[in-house]
């Protein structure tokens, strides 16, 4: 059994980003991010892309990661905390502290497409 089903397959991961979801939207440096978007599309998407890249069936078919995010001009600090969220989620549904780490270490991976080095002037 791979890391996607021990993560309960798409009902699993589905809850899992639902409830990161309502974390992250109430999270003190991430939440105003969300102001004024379509939310519950934002969290279908992500559900599906992470779905995907956890080995799920392939449903994403919006923007690349870079695309998606470049606008934001996210930071090391925003992937940290969104990652900190992410542990605590997944500590919170009872995933096993190694699933838990392989997850993020997934999610980590994308962290060079998401954040935007500082300019050098
Ligand atoms: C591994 C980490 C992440 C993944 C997999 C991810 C995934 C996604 C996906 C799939 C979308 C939708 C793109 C589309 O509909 O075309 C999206 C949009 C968005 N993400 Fe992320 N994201 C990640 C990290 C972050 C972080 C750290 C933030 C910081 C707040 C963030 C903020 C946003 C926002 C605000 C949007 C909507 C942008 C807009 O519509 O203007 N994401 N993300």
């Amino acid at each position: 059994m791979g890391l996607y089903e021990r993560l309960g397959g798409e009902a699993g991961l589905d809850r899992a980003v639902r409830e990161l979801s309502d974390r992250i939207r109430v999270d003190p440096v991430l939440g105003r991010f969300f102001e004024d978007l379509d939310y519950d599309a934002i969290v279908q998407h992500r559900s599906d892309y992470l779905i995907a890249i956890l080995g799920g069936p392939e449903r994403y078919s919006g923007q690349g990661m870079r695309e998606a995010h470049r606008h934001l001009a996210l930071t090391d600090e925003h992937m940290d905390v969104f990652l900190q969220l992410v542990r605590n989620t997944l500590v919170d549904l009872d995933v096993s502290p190694l699933d838990v780490e392989a997850t993020v270490g997934q999610l980590d991976r994308l962290r060079p497409a998401l954040v935007i080095p500082p300019a050098e002037d």
